[in-house]
């Protein structure tokens, strides 16, 4: 649930990253769900890299309070890593801890089962297939339990039941945890039910907004110079 009475976990005031997108005024509260939608290039990874510190802003400013878990975009790992998919959240949870460097084998377990991991726990990463990969990346990016969430298309190249089970997973944050979101997709169907606001980016300007704000024929039209259709058919949403 949305908590607008916390203060925002991120801010953007006036921020820009040129050529990409300029002007950007927004703030994510605890269990927000911000899903950021638009054509390739426009610079939607560039706005979680900003956040991420990885990309500067070449105006105005952002602010970030509390720990940040990244999904980034899906790259498989070399298939002759030597290392689990236990191995890796071992590390991720014991990131940053100096007096217990290693995590415990319930802890490692409990985050495993979480993602629903369990039965490929002791598998090297490099040998999962790309789905699997990204349950093991969504279990790195829980292990500290992050105030932010930054996903970068986590749903990419998975069907359509492991989309849900990853949604059903961040879903589960918010609720829980009240973790905010911010997720790049390039559908918005996956995340319709969960996202609390969205931001379209086009090279000609962005609009922020719920979902009912922005996905709207007139609001697309606008952003696009050009007449574009939204339709919501079954409750997806269909742009034409
Ligand atoms: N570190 C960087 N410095 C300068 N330019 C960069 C950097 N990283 C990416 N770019 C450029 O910024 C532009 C936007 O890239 P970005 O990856 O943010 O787009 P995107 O909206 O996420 O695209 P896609 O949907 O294709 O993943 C691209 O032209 C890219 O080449």
């Amino acid at each position: 649930m949305t908590s607008t009475s916390s203060p925002a976990v991120l801010s953007f005031h006036k921020a820009g990253i040129s050529p990409l997108w300029q002007d950007l005024s927004l703030e994510l509260h605890p269990g927000d769900f911000l899903a950021i939608l638009g054509p390739n290039g426009v610079g939607k990874s560039s706005l979680i890299n900003a956040v991420l510190g990885t990309r500067s802003l070449s105006s105005g400013s952002l602010k970030l309070l509390g720990t940040v878990g990244y999904i980034p975009q899906q790259r498989m790992f070399p298939t002759d890593l030597p290392l689990r998919a236990r191995d890796l959240v071992s590390l991720a949870l014991a990131h940053g801890v100096l007096r217990k460097r290693r995590a415990s084998r319930r802890d490692v377990d409990t985050l495993l089962a979480q993602v629903g991991a369990t039965g490929i726990a002791d598998v090297r990463v490099g040998l999962l297939s790309g789905g699997q990969q990204q349950l093991i990346r969504q279990a790195q990016a829980f292990a500290r339990d992050p105030d932010l969430l930054l996903c970068d298309e986590p749903l990419l190249s998975l069907d359509p039941g492991m989309q849900k089970h990853v949604v059903d997973l961040l879903q589960q944050r918010m609720a829980e945890k009240s973790t905010a979101i911010m997720c790049v997709t390039h559908s918005i169907n996956p995340v319709l039910h969960c996202a609390t606001k969205v931001l379209y980016l086009t090279p000609r300007g962005h609009k922020i907004g719920s979902v009912d704000e922005v996905l709207t024929t007139e609001s697309l039209s606008e952003l696009y110079g050009t007449h574009v259709e939204v339709a919501r058919v079954n409750g997806r949403v269909v742009v034409v």
